[in-house]
């Protein structure tokens, strides 16, 4: 079921700044919905039309079936029953984290206190904490009391702008897999706005990539990493291997050998087409040649161009085909493989490739 629909939403900022062209997109119920695209691609405009902080120019916003924006229709952003995790927190400084979490609650109501450090409990900070003011507490913590605060009027949406941006990786990460955690258990509909496509990728089980003030993409993360509808989203959303290629009947020809494709218009018809595949790197198996049982390896034989060494990962620039052919690849190996400059490797695909539109 769908709790948030936007149909047909369109803004501009001033005369001609267009942030939003025609975008529909459906977050459903109960899920984590991530927002990624790079800067100036809309994302934040899209959070503020649904928490009502701006109007669309054309389209509808509807939340559980009711009108929020469009249609001549504006619900005031404290009506539309949206919580809101900002990126710095925002929380009220001169209030004890108890205080904070129990703004939006009423006074004198039964409970209050059981309440609030229920939600401490929830977002796993120590009750101790409850009377310190937000100056006391770690980037982190700031960030578990503004989600307290907002889930304590229990929404039925949770809007997360860039919430993890403040904070240094190892923290990002932990607080990542905490709050996505924390959403899960309550149930809670959730969309996370990020720049950051493994966030994106990692935090959420639906994905709305956007460009240019357009939605280029939605759906699994795992279908957008294996199957993006472009070039420039198959590298927005990690590094891959692009390959030219001739794809005939479900199977691609490349400097690498013969792949087989999934299932595209390309791929499907009889006749042979050029087309461009993309494979990602943890699709390759790469083996150095050097142990003389180079005849009993597998895969198309590249030369090593250059090495980079990294530790647990390290790039390897090789070279495959020759002539008009020859092709430059960027590789990903492990610390424990790398070949050197002028040396020989194998690569082997591993799974099948993906036709990208020409
Ligand atoms: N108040 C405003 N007035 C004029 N133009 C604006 C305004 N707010 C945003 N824009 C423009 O609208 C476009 C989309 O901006 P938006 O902030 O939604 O992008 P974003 O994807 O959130 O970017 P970022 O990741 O940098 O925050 C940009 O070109 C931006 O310059």
């Amino acid at each position: 079921m769908s709790l948030l629909s936007i149909s047909s939403v369109s803004k501009t900022y001033g005369r001609d700044a267009r942030a939003l062209i025609d975008v529909s997109l459906v977050v459903p119920a109960g899920a984590r919905t991530a927002i990624v695209g790079p800067s100036g691609s809309g994302k934040t405009t899209l959070l503020k039309l649904i928490a009502g902080f701006e109007r669309p120019d054309a389209g509808r916003i509807t939340l559980e079936g009711t009108v929020l924006a469009g249609e001549g229709v504006h619900v005031p952003p404290h009506k539309r029953g949206i919580g809101i995790v900002s990126q710095d927190g925002a929380l009220f400084p001169h209030l004890t984290v108890g205080e904070n979490i129990g703004f939006g609650l009423p006074k004198r109501q039964d409970g209050r206190g059981k309440r609030i450090a229920a939600l401490m409990a929830m977002v796993e900070l120590d009750a101790d904490m409850l009377s310190r003011r937000p100056h006391q507490l770690s980037g982190g913590q700031q960030q578990r009391v503004a989600l307290a605060r907002a889930l304590a009027l229990e929404p039925r949406l949770m809007l997360l702008d860039e919430p993890f941006s403040a904070l240094d990786t190892g923290l990002r990460d932990t607080m990542r897999r905490t709050v996505s955690r924390i959403l899960a258990a309550s149930g809670t509909t959730s969309i996370l706005v990020t720049h950051d496509q493994g966030e994106a990728l990692s935090f959420a089980d639906h994905v709305a990539v956007f460009r240019e003030g357009r939605l280029v993409q939605a759906g699994s993360p795992q279908s957008l990493y294996r199957c993006p509808a472009d070039r420039q989203t198959a590298l927005f959303l990690g590094d891959a291997v692009l390959l030219d290629a001739t794809v005939t009947a479900g199977q691609a020809e490349t400097v690498l050998g013969s792949i087989p494709v999934g299932s595209t218009d390309k791929a499907s018809t009889g006749t042979a087409s050029t087309a461009l595949v993309m494979l990602r790197p943890e699709q390759l198996r790469i083996r150095w040649l050097g142990l003389g049982e180079a005849d009993l390896v597998k895969g198309a034989r590249a030369r090593v161009l250059d090495s980079e060494f990294g530790g647990g990962l390290c790039r390897l620039t090789v070279e495959v085909g020759e002539g008009p052919a020859r092709t430059v690849l960027d590789l990903r190996v492990s610390g424990f493989d790398v070949a050197a400059p002028g040396e020989t490797v194998a690569i082997e695909v591993v799974g099948q490739g993906h036709v990208l539109p020409a």
